[in-house]
């Protein structure tokens, strides 16, 4: 049987990542690093679609890739408004909600994938973007009429890390409940019900705990307040609360393990502020236990902080009760890419289109 080559995307904001997969084995992984002199030079998201691109075909030149064996490209989907999950073809359609005001570089994925793909005349995909939206309508609501609560988190990892532990457990995923959180620079606290993620914190808009690079929830009255301390134009204030607040104002880093090294070294306020993180993870979970009414067959831990013990001995002290605690850490995001593009090209799943 002949395998699919397929290359996956997934810009972060310093870094591209690219992985080739033979359907879903992996041949190789490769971080493209952009430093901050070299981005600087582009005043808008929009602006960095060339240089990126380059900088992909570039490394599959080196590493002797031939662009014309590939099958497919599978993309991160970003900020395209609420959409079931699923993996998407990107067309026209699609690929303009992807380039409409990009504010966040997992839009570049599939801009970038589309325009190779067309150059290649092959298939190119997104996969759970941000704006995955399963969210039940009662968790939407808010106390200002016309303000809704809006589903924007690691869909795509989420998603992937929980059918791992439904496998794990022997469940079928669509027929458990989990408590999943995602703790990276953003942290997202999501109740699955049976297959669909009914609730979740906002991790783009400043909405559930302090995270290493975010604010996380904020009194109103603070806000409006910074709105109009003329301190901030509007851009900046939210650059600021979802780029440079959380653990990076109050220390100077977003890195856990540096904080980890300031708690052994006597720092107080890292101790504290590390310690506030875990307990407004765990008050958040205790809130989706609530959403899946205690039934949850497990709490599962991913992202970068869950590769630290000592982390997640404190998440487990708050949170043991409630159930089996799964730790997965860091994410399968390049292979949940390339699986939500095999399900297709096999025949498995019928793309979906917008
Ligand atoms: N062994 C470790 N111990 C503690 N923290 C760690 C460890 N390894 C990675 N981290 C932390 O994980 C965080 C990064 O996680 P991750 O790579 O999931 O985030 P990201 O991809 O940048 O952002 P996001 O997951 O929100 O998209 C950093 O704060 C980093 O310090
Ligand atoms: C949810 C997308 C990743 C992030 O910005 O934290």
């Amino acid at each position: 049987m002949p395998k699919y080559n397929i290359l996956t995307i997934n810009p972060g904001s310093t870094s591209t990542k690219i992985a080739l997969f033979k359907d879903n084995e992996l041949e190789f992984e490769q971080v493209l690093r952009h430093p901050a002199e070299e981005l600087n030079q582009f005043s808008k998201l929009i602006d960095q679609y060339e240089y990126r691109k380059e900088k992909i075909i570039n490394f599959l030149e080196e590493k002797n890739i031939t662009l014309k064996d590939l099958d497919a490209i599978s993309c991160r989907g970003g900020l395209i408004g609420p959409i079931p999950s699923g993996t998407y073809t990107i067309n026209d359609s699609l690929f303009t909600r992807l380039s409409t005001d990009v504010v966040h570089a997992s839009n570049l994925a599939g801009i970038i994938g589309y325009n190779l793909s067309k150059e290649l005349d092959i298939p190119s995909y997104i996969t759970d973007p941000v704006t995955v939206d399963e969210m039940a309508p009662i968790a939407k609501v808010t106390g200002i009429p016309g303000i809704e609560r809006k589903s924007k988190f690691h869909a795509l990892n989420q998603k992937a890390i929980a059918r791992r532990a439904a496998k794990q457990l022997n469940r079928k995923y669509d027929e458990s409940n989990f408590i999943v959180i995602h703790i990276g620079g953003g942290i997202s606290i999501g109740a699955h019900e049976k297959g669909k993620v009914i609730d979740v914190n906002n991790v783009i808009d400043g909405d559930g705990p302090m995270a290493p690079t975010r604010a996380g929830s904020i009194p109103v009255e603070a806000v409006i307040d910074l709105c109009f301390s003329g301190k901030y134009t509007r851009t900046e204030l939210k650059e600021y609360v979802s780029q440079r607040a959380g653990l990076t104002d109050y220390l100077g880093t977003s890195d856990v393990r540096d904080v980890q090294e300031m708690m052994e070294q006597g720092n107080e306020q890292a101790k504290m502020l590390y310690e506030a993180m875990a307990y407004q993870i765990c008050k958040n979970v205790g809130a989706m236990a609530t959403v899946l009414k205690g039934k949850i067959d497990a709490i599962v831990v991913t992202g970068g902080v869950a590769y630290s013990k000592q982390f997640i001995r404190l998440l487990k002290e708050r949170i043991d009760f409630l159930g089996e605690v799964i730790v997965i850490p860091g994410e399968e995001e390049m292979l949940a890419l390339a699986e939500g593009a095999l399900r297709v090209l096999t025949g498995e799943e019928e793309a979906k289109t917008i």
